[in-house]
């Protein structure tokens, strides 16, 4: 069995709460509070910078030359295309007021920035797979489940359960399988703990979004 069906099938149980999260529900019938999706496409504004920055050293310490220019186009995608779908929904508020980025928001961008920079290479690129498996997967679900009928959070899903994202979404999991290929057991076991962590933070993500998520203590 390649590396990725072998980490997904140990991710299958977060996967699985992730589906019956109620910001995932919301989101399929369209009921999802306004407030908490523009809590979560602001937190998402404030990690998509640095999912960038992090896909960008990735790129600098991947040993491969292919795998150097499809890390750089990879964090082109997140700056870029990514903030195409922000702007949409961020339009008609104040984009010059930089929201306090949430504990969690914060946790995922520290492991993310910290794994890309020092860990192994093969580590850094298992820990940010889940980013982009996980949001195919759900976007699928949530596409095949979703009530069309003027769901607000039609741009979202579409992005996500299209056939352009599944490119990216597949290349990104061959090249995980490309350096698996080359790796001990140990290092594999490795990739896999990175990748059930990111799979877990993008649990936590949607999670602080439902609940607003707030420092516990304040200046
Ligand atoms: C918390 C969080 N996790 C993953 C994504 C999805 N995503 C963001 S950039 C990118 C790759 C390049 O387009 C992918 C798949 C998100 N938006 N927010």
């Amino acid at each position: 069995m390649t590396w990725c069906k072998s980490a997904w099938q140990k991710a299958q149980p977060i996967y699985d709460q992730i589906v019956i999260m109620p910001f995932i529900k919301g989101m399929i019938d369209g009921t999802l509070d306004q407030s908490k999706f523009n809590f979560y496409i602001a937190q998402d504004a404030r990690y998509l910078e640095n999912f960038g920055r992090a896909l960008a050293l990735i790129a600098a310490r991947a040993h491969r030359k292919d795998h150097v220019l499809d890390f750089i186009r990879f964090a082109e995608g997140a700056i870029v295309v990514e903030s195409a779908l922000h702007a949409g929904y961020l339009s008609g508020q104040d984009g010059a007021k930089k929201i306090e980025v949430s504990p969690a928001c914060h946790h995922y961008n520290s492991y993310l920035i910290s794994t890309a920079a020092i860990a192994p290479v093969e580590i850094a690129m298992a820990a940010v797979l889940p980013c982009f498996w996980v949001y195919k997967e759900v976007g699928d679900y949530i596409f095949e489940h979703q009530n069309k009928n003027g769901n607000p959070y039609q741009a979202w899903i579409n992005t996500y359960s299209g056939t352009d994202f599944g490119i990216v979404v597949n290349k990104a999991i061959l090249i995980c399988d490309e350096i698996a290929a080359t790796c001990t057991p140990r290092q594999r076991d490795a990739m896999t703990e990175a990748f059930l962590t990111g799979c877990q933070l993008e649990w936590m993500f949607w999670d602080s979004a439902w609940r607003l998520e707030k420092w516990p203590v304040m200046a």
